[in-house]
């Protein structure tokens, strides 16, 4: 940004913006009315108005260049592309909006903050202020390159496989992965992860989340909750409140973090257009097994949507803890929607899939950290095409084993793209087990179900009868009472049946019939019912029973519960384990039981069979259950709706026993491939360990707590510490505070409760969770570079050696690259700060005499003596600032240089690498590097024109102790 002198009097015009040179504190002004002789300027942030004699207005024209950072009234950040003038008024063009931004719809929240001018001018502020304000530019210095950078303000707990995947995933740009790990696992953690690291590094701005409608909430809360992040919900309502209030408008481009319904854009071609014209950094897809593909068919409506935005998207994740639910054809085809490039033949891929026995073999003993034998030596250096002579020193050297893991596992097919983490790995689950229920056979059923080809009929035939009629002679209906009033009275459970109908016919029966308190969740429902249901089950005195239909409840949190009633079987062992997943997931303390009623001699029986003895799923997961069964369906099928005769109870017992020894032998495969080099690729166990150790060393260093007591107290706030060691803050009153604090977000009429440590902020979710990346902590730093916080002070100095009256003055100067944040060039800068301290003589102290050294024997001035300072040694005050700034300038050229090396050295390993991993591995996609190349260039331009920002001015005036 520059500004310019005061202008002259024609080139004034409505809707220009000025800054106040001697009220500068009064935030940006725009111009509201021009006359012969005065200009009319709104301070809109301060709201205060000011009329100027146009020949002497003591104004300076705020006008941005291309490269620049501006805000507009939404508080949204734009880099400048381009400047254009409009009758007088400055037009900025920024990426992501066709009109530009006018001048006039910038943000009021900036002030000028040279330093200097307003010492001059007797704008004091307090010590205290001064020196906080250089304790938030230590900070944000520090943590500027740090490594836990987008991990370290979310709400939860370390899980080392969570952590992994986020810190592997985040620090891409334009990731494009599927994020798969088992059910319950933590996906939407590892997203919710990704999502902030990216946002917080400037990696993606708008971000766009597509899910089922039931799960539109619980995204919206959980990115809120833990992460901070207000993302939009998009329904029907809200995009047709803002097409009322501006018709011309492109609804997906009034926000830029947005979660919609998949079904919404299907529905509404219209919304579709708009949202993809208004574009997206990042699309997030969860419950992605739901778009399905084959050769045969192409795409299901929701998997060509998806292709579309995932074309025309950088980043793209998708979800699901069954990515082969629908086949492998489905599997395959989104990790084409992922890359196009790699995953373009379906054949190659699924023989590919067999072929990773002996790299799974060699990764597993590098990284259990034993040693290779010969023959895997022999077979490494196969693998890597690497010469035996090269290899023949593994056993003992550290980073050639890093370097042949790292290999290996970068040539494994999908290992860039696909992540899954399994029950077995992650450890710590309670474990299952099941109650069978076998019923009896009804009378009335018995003519129905000996007959062949029903089997829709035996095995959920009450869809069939939407009336209700089914509940009459249906054993399920008494065998579900007696266990609600029995077994189960006291406890928590949840039931799941196919069809919303059944649920509804039932969830009747229990609460009019049997007095039984329920709550029900269907599709059929609204959101707001269903979020109300889900909490009247969670109340301690709430509904015993959850009655939930089978997509109702997918990717629901359940896991205060520990008891599952599987009304019917679904059709598919996915399908299953979704259901089971409801409450087989982090945070689960019990064994789950669940409970399978099934009437026998119906195909229910049999289909219990299947799924118990040759899948064993009610047991543990089976990572091939589903393959399996595809594999056995054509003669599993007429025996399941076949008649219950002995003949045919021989043939299943086979047919089964002989799909186990399919199971184990495909199970013990894959443990020895594919499944054991995505594994290891999932979760780096060193890598893993090494993040969550981070994280814990940095939640056991927390400084915040000492920082944020000494600004509450600086800012005249109050706050208690409770017994459980969480803070109240009083509820602000405005009038008491200075304006600075005034617009901070410290909570709502009831203050603001608070606390630093993670573990109780889990436990209370209500409590605001205080990180670096909080947004209070955020907009605190935020005073610094953005206003005139504590930029000037006035002090004494105790001395003895120095003369009585002497002045010092101390001038603080931050280094900028003006350049993309996605660049994160401040991290690259060996020195953000330059601190220069200078004596009245003009000697440069800055090396002899430390902040540290003179903080103890600095005192506050009061304000009248401070300005008289100022007033009788303002010049050569300004003299020895002047003289600072030339001193601090020299240093600019070599921080230029140490970081432009620092940066080209790191984007070279990494294009590097990324080109070296090509040729081996397909899977690395050409658009990445040009991208990552691009990128360096403009980083190493914005290095070598850094700027010097003024920052803040102390004088110290010696007096003797
Ligand atoms: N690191 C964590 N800290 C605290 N809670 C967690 C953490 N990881 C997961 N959870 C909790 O565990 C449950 C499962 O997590 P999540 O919903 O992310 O799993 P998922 O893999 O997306 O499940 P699904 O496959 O059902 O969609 C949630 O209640 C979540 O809040």
């Amino acid at each position: 940004m520059t500004t310019s002198a005061p202008l002259l009097h024609s080139e004034f015009a409505v809707g220009q913006r000025y800054l106040s040179d001697t009220e500068s504190e009064l935030g940006l002004g725009v111009v509201i009315d021009v006359d012969d002789r005065c200009v009319h300027i709104l301070f809109p942030q301060s709201e205060e108005t000011r009329v100027y004699a146009k020949s002497s207005a003591p104004l300076s024209r705020v006008v941005f260049k291309v490269g620049d950072s501006i805000s507009d009234q939404q508080g949204q950040s734009h880099i400048v592309t381009a400047v254009d003038e409009v009758m007088g008024v400055l037009k900025y063009s920024v990426d992501g909006y066709e009109k530009g931004i006018m001048e006039t719809r910038l943000a009021a929240n900036i002030t000028l903050a040279k330093p200097l001018e307003r010492l001059l001018a007797g704008r004091i502020e307090r010590g205290d202020w001064y020196d906080l304000r250089q304790d938030i530019l230590r900070m944000q210095a520090a943590l500027a390159g740090h490594p836990l950078k987008g991990l370290m303000g979310a709400r939860v707990d370390i899980i080392e496989h969570q952590l992994y995947i986020a810190h592997e995933v985040g620090k891409r740009i334009a990731p494009r992965v599927l994020l798969a790990d088992e059910v319950g696992l933590g996906k939407t953690i590892e997203a919710g992860l990704i999502i902030h690291q990216q946002l917080l590094t400037g990696k993606a701005e708008r971000v766009l989340v597509l899910v089922p409608d039931s799960l539109q909430y619980q995204w919206m809360i959980e990115l809120r909750r833990r992460f901070n992040l207000n993302f939009a919900l998009f329904d029907l309502v809200r995009t047709a409140a803002i097409k009322e209030h501006d018709p011309e408008q492109n609804v997906f481009l009034t926000e830029q973090c947005i979660i919609a319904g998949m079904d919404l854009l299907l529905d509404h071609p219209d919304l579709y257009d708009q949202a993809m014209e208004a574009g997206f950094d990042l699309l997030v897809v969860d419950e992605a097994h739901h778009l399905h593909w084959d050769e045969e068919r192409g795409g299901n409506d929701k998997y060509d949507l998806i292709a579309d935005f995932a074309e025309e998207t950088a980043g793209v994740m998708l979800l699901t803890a069954t990515p082969e639910q629908l086949g492998t054809q489905s599997h395959f085809a989104r990790l084409r929607l992922l890359d196009a490039n790699r995953f373009d033949d379906l054949d190659e891929f699924i023989a590919g899939q067999d072929a990773f026995a002996e790299t799974a073999a060699v990764a597993g003993v590098l990284i259990e950290d034993k040693p290779l034998s010969e023959g895997q030596i022999a077979a490494l250096s196969g693998l890597l095409n690497i010469s035996l002579d090269e290899l023949a020193a593994i056993n003992d050297d550290e980073k050639l084993r890093t370097y042949a893991l790292n290999e290996l596992l970068d040539r494994h097919g999908t290992g860039r793209v696909l992540f899954r983490n399994t029950r077995e790995s992650v450890k710590g689950f309670h474990g299952r087990s099941s109650q069978p229920y076998p019923l009896p056979l009804p009378e009335a059923w018995k003519n129905s179900y000996q007959t062949i080809g029903k089997l829709r009929e035996q095995l959920w035939g009450e869809e069939n009868q939407p009336d209700g009629g089914w509940l009459e002679d249906d054993p399920r209906v008494p065998w579900l009472i007696d266990i609600l009033k029995g077994a189960l009275k006291h406890q928590k459970v949840l039931l799941i049946a196919r069809s919303g109908a059944t649920v509804e016919s039932l969830e009747a029966v229990l609460r009019l019939h049997a007095g039984i308190k329920t709550a029900i969740f269907t599709e059929q429902m609204t959101l707001l019912e269903r979020d109300q249901a889900a909490a009247y089950f969670a109340d301690s005195e709430g509904a015993q029973i959850l009655l939930c239909s089978e997509i109702g409840s997918e990717g629901r949190n359940f896991q205060f519960a520990s008891q599952l009633i599987l009304w019917d079987l679904p059709a598919n062992p996915d399908t299953l384990e979704q259901r089971i997943g409801r409450l087989d997931r982090i945070g689960q303390t019990q064994e789950i039981t669940l409970h399978v009623p099934y009437v026998q001699g119906t195909a229910q029986e049999r289909l219990y069979q299947w799924y118990d003895s040759a899948l064993n799923i009610f047991n543990k997961i089976s990572p091939t259950a589903q393959n399996v069964q595809e594999e056995y369906i054509a003669e599993l099928k007429p025996l399941l709706e076949g008649a219950d005769t002995a003949d045919n109870r021989t043939i299943l017992q086979a047919v089964i026993k002989d799909a186990l020894q399919t199971r184990l032998g495909l199970e013990a495969q894959l443990q020895a491939g594919r499944d054991r080099l995505l594994e290891y690729n999932s979760c780096r166990p060193r890598v893993a360990g090494r993040i969550a150790k981070a994280m814990h060393d940095f939640d056991g260093h927390n400084v915040l707590p000492q920082f944020v007591e000494r600004f509450l107290a600086s800012a005249n706030i109050e706050y208690s510490v409770q017994r459980d060691g969480s803070w109240v803050i009083a509820p602000v009153d405005s009038t008491e505070i200075s304006d600075y604090i005034d617009g901070l977000p410290l909570g709502d009429d009831d203050g603001m409760t608070l606390s630093f440590e993670r573990n109780l902020a889990l436990q209370r979710e209500e409590i605001e969770y205080i990180t670096h990346e909080h947004p209070l902590m955020q907009a605190i730093y935020e005073l610094a570079t953005t206003s005139t916080f504590g930029n000037t002070t006035v002090a004494t100095l105790k001395s003895a050696a120095m003369p009585q009256g002497m002045v010092m003055v101390e001038v603080n100067f931050r280094v900028e690259a003006i350049a993309p944040k996605i660049l994160n060039l401040p991290a690259t800068l060996p020195t953000q700060n330059i601190r220069v301290f200078i004596s009245e003589q003009g000697t440069d102290l800055s090396a002899r005499i430390s902040a540290d050294m003179i903080m103890p024997h600095v005192e506050r001035l009061d304000k009248n003596r401070a300005r008289q300072v100022i007033k009788v040694r303002g010049d050569v005050i300004e003299t020895r600032y002047y003289e600072a700034e030339e001193i601090a300038k020299k240093q600019l050229a070599d921080i230029g240089e140490q970081a432009s090396d620092r940066f080209s050295q790191q984007w070279s390993r990494e294009i590097k690498r990324l080109k070296h991993l090509q040729t081996i591995n397909p899977n690395v996609r050409p658009e990445e590097i040009e991208r990552l190349e691009q990128l360096q260039a403009q980083g190493e331009q914005a290095l070598a024109s850094l700027s010097l920002v003024p920052d803040s001015i102390r004088v110290l005036v010696a007096v003797k102790p």
